[in-house]
Formats: structure tokens, C-alpha cells, sequence
């Protein structure tokens, strides 16, 4: 748990924070570079990423001129190098160039915005060199939290929360000790299902689950939050995060997402972190902690705003739910089973190959058939499992592997 924020010092004297922003063409990248735009003394980038976006990629690397860009895909590569051809900026592509990237020493802080377990390799290997993460890749913690743990322990890099819920938590316990802690409260605004009749869930079609109420993301984490398995994969970032045990990670449901999580301390005493559904709020904390930095973002209008409503989740509505506690409960590989198996699923939900209901029910085979005990599993034993947890999703829904 961090010590006290100092909020008084100057910080108009320090040097910009360098940054290498992963998944920059992204929903959170492209926020972050919002918050670029809005402090250019403070935050400067020395690294862009993306995974086939070559297009944005190039726009972006044209107006913010970072030392060096990565991209995965080989005709983007191709394209990249031609048009940043006489120009200092350096073109890497693959996980290697993503891991070489973060680990350069013109690099202060790493953004971590890629979606999915590709994000654990670069996160590691920042936090091998020491380097202070930006974490808003929630599926780095869910597949390699032991991992991750035991690399910040041996190389002392460090982790800031991005995920909102997550941000909440630790600016709530700014001054406070482990052991004042009794428990966190996740907030999750229920997803664009939360009333709609449970009957009706199999005809549930991707546009309709891309809806979210009140926050605009990428495509695997709305869907996420329409089934709730968001939350549940946030309960496991929690755990890890916070490194409090799963019996003290309650979710409520809160469907305006303005209180944006809560922690309670042993005294009963409740502090709750609030403000507008706005990303740019915890990304904005977390490149300028331990200051906060003046910013002309919404404020809550109070008066309009009148109430603010709480329900207990119903995990027959919402089984990914349940799912990922079993999966935090069972440890080993499980939870990097359990985040395989929905990323594979909500991508064929996406593509209309299965139904809604089929993502938990895919999820909860591949947990129950695969996932193995082991206190700190290596990178390749999360990778075998991450691959392992795919190829079974696919078989079992009927689809090819391609
Ligand atoms: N969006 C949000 O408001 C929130 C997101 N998060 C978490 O943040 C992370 C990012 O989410 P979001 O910004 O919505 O996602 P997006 O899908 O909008 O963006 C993902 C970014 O990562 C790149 N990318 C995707 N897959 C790969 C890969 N295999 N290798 C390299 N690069 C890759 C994409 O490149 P390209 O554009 O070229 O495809 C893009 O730049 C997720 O883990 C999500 O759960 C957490 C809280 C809120
Ligand atoms: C903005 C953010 O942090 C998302 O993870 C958000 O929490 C999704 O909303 P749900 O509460 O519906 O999962
Ligand atoms: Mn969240």
C-alpha cells in the first residue's frame, strides 16, 4: 500500500515524465494521449504502439514525435518503416520490439494499454527493468498476478492502477496502513442487461452488448462488462493489486458508475472515490501521482445527478460472476484459464459464431477441465495455459483454429 501523497510539491520545476504508451491507438491510448496533450510540460512520449492501426499510429507518431514506434502486424511494419523513413523515429515490431520498448532507459513510465494476455510479456519485462507501470491492462494481473508479485519483489518496478475501480482504491487509501483495511467494495454498473429478462439472454446480439450504458470502450471489455465478467476479472486485479484475500472483495452494483469503488476500514468508517464516467480521470492520476494536477474535466452537478442507487449482483444473471471467485479460489493456473477461455469466447461471440449465454458456459468448461495447481506459474506455463484454454474454447464451440 503506497505511503501518504505529498500534494504540495512543485511541480512545474520537475522533468516531464517519459512515457511509452502501449496500445496507443486504443481507447485508453488515445486517452493517455489526451492527458499528454493537456500537460505537454509535464508528460512527454517516447514510445507508441499498436497492434495493426498503422494508419492512427503513423498520425499519432507525426504529432508526438517519440524516439520509437512498435507495431505486430507485418504489412503495417512494412508501411511504417516507409513512411517514417528519414525521420529519427525507430520502427520495432512484435512482442520483441514491445519488450525491448519499455525497457529502454529514456523511458519512465509504461502505459499499459494493450487488451488481453499479450499484455503480460512488455508489463514483466517493464517491471524487470525497474520501470513504473501504468496498469490498465486488467488481464495482465488475472493471468500472471503471482508472476507479476514476485517480479516487482525481485526488480523493484512499480504498479499504478488505471482501471477505475482500481484508481478508486488507491487514492481511497492514500494515508491509510494494510491493517486499517476491512474490505473493498468493487462498484460495477450492471452493463446494459442488468433489467433485461433473463429469457431473452440467448437472442442477446453484439451490437446490443456493445452498448454500454455509461462508458465508452474497447469491444472485449463492453462485452466484458455486459456478462460482468469485468467484475469478476477486477475482483482478481483487486486481489492481486491489494493483496487482500477474495473474501474481502465484495461487488455491488451501482448502475450510474459515479462512486467508482470504496474501501471500509476496521473502525466502520467508509471512504468512497466518485466523478464523472470519464477515463481521462484515473489515467490523468496515475501519470501525475502522487500530485494531482488542476484540470478542466466535468465536474458531478450534484443537484442532476439526485441519487445514486445500489443491488446486490444475481449471479444467475451474471455466472461469469461466481466463475472468476472459483478461479481465484483455485489459484494456479485457473485464472489464467478462466481469462483464455473469455477472451476466446468474446471474440466468437463477437463474430456471431456463439450465443451470449455460450460465453460462461464455454468459460466454466475450460476452468473445470484445465486448470492446474501451482504457486507461481512461469510465463511459458501461463502462456501453455493461455493457449491450451483457446484451442479447447474452439473445439468445444465447433469452430476451426486458424
Ligand atoms: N477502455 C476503457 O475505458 C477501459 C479499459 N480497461 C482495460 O484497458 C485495456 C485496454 O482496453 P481498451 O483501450 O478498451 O482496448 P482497445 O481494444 O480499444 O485498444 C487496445 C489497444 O491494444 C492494441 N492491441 C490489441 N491487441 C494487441 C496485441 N495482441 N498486441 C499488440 N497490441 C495489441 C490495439 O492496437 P490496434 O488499434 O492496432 O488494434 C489498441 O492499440 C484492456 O485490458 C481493458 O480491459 C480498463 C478500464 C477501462
Ligand atoms: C471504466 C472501467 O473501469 C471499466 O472497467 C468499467 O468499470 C466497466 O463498467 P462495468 O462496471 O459495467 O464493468
Ligand atoms: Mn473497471
Amino acid at each position: 500500500m503506497q505511503e501518504t501523497a505529498d500534494t504540495t510539491s512543485a511541480s512545474s520545476v520537475a522533468a516531464p515524465r517519459r512515457l511509452a504508451v502501449l496500445g496507443a491507438t486504443g481507447s485508453i491510448g488515445t486517452q493517455t494521449l489526451d492527458i499528454v496533450r493537456l500537460f505537454p510540460d509535464r508528460l512527454t512520449v517516447q514510445v507508441l504502439t499498436a497492434r495493426r492501426n498503422a494508419a492512427r499510429l503513423l498520425q499519432q507518431a507525426l504529432e508526438f514525435r517519440p524516439a520509437c514506434v512498435v507495431i505486430d502486424d507485418p504489412e503495417g511494419y512494412r508501411q511504417l518503416r516507409e513512411a517514417l523513413r528519414g525521420t529519427s523515429i525507430e520502427v520495432l515490431q512484435g512482442e520483441q520490439g514491445l519488450c525491448a520498448c519499455v525497457q529502454r532507459p529514456d523511458v519512465d513510465v509504461v502505459m499499459a494499454a494493450l487488451v488481453g494476455f499479450a499484455g503480460l510479456r512488455p508489463v514483466l519485462a517493464a517491471l524487470e527493468a525497474g520501470k513504473q507501470v501504468a496498469l490498465a491492462n486488467k488481464e495482465t494481473l488475472v493471468a500472471g498476478g503471482a508472476l507479476v508479485r514476485q517480479t516487482l519483489r525481485r526488480y523493484g518496478g512499480t504498479l499504478i492502477p488505471v482501471d477505475s475501480e482500481h484508481s478508486a482504491i488507491f487514492q481511497c487509501l492514500v494515508g491509510e496502513t494494510p491493517a486499517s483495511v476491512e474490505t473493498l467494495i468493487l462498484t460495477a454498473s450492471g452493463g446494459p442487461f442488468r433489467t433485461r429478462p433473463l429469457e431473452t439472454f440467448d437472442r442477446i446480439t453484439p451490437d446490443e452488448a456493445l452498448c454500454h450504458p455509461n462508458w465508452s470502450m474497447g469491444a472485449k471489455v463492453t462485452v466484458d462488462s455486459a456478462t460482468m465478467m469485468n467484475k469478476g476479472l477486477e475482483v482478481i486485479e483487486a486481489h492481486w493489486l491489494f493483496e487482500l484475500p477474495a473474501a474481502r472483495i465484495q461487488v455491488l452494483v451501482h448502475p450510474q458508475s459515479i462512486i467508482h469503488s470504496m474501501v471500509t476500514f476496521v473502525d466502520g468508517s467508509t471512504k468512497a472515490q466518485l466523478g464523472v464516467p470519464d477515463m481521462r480521470l484515473p489515467i490523468q492520476y496515475a501519470l501525475s501521482y502522487p500530485e494531482r494536477w488542476e484540470a478542466p474535466h466535468e465536474r458531478i452537478d450534484w443537484a442532476r445527478l439526485g441519487r445514486l442507487d445500489f443491488e446486490t449482483p444475481d449471479p444467475a444473471r451474471f455466472p461469469c460472476l461466481p466463475l472468476a471467485y472459483e478461479a481465484l479460489r483455485r489459484g494456479g493456473t485457473a485464472p489464467a484459464v478462466l481469462n483464455a477461455a473469455n477472451e476466446q469466447a468474446v471474440q466468437l461471440f463477437l463474430q456471431e459464431q456463439i450465443r451470449f449465454t455460450d460465453i460462461a458456459r464455454l468459460v466454466e468448461a475450460a476452468l473445470e477441465h484445465l486448470s492446474e495447481p501451482d504457486a507461481v506459474p512461469s510465463y511459458e506455463h501461463l502462456q501453455e495455459a493461455d493457449r491450451r484454454a483457446r484451442q479447447y474454447v474452439l473445439e468445444l464451440a465447433g469452430v476451426a483454429a486458424h
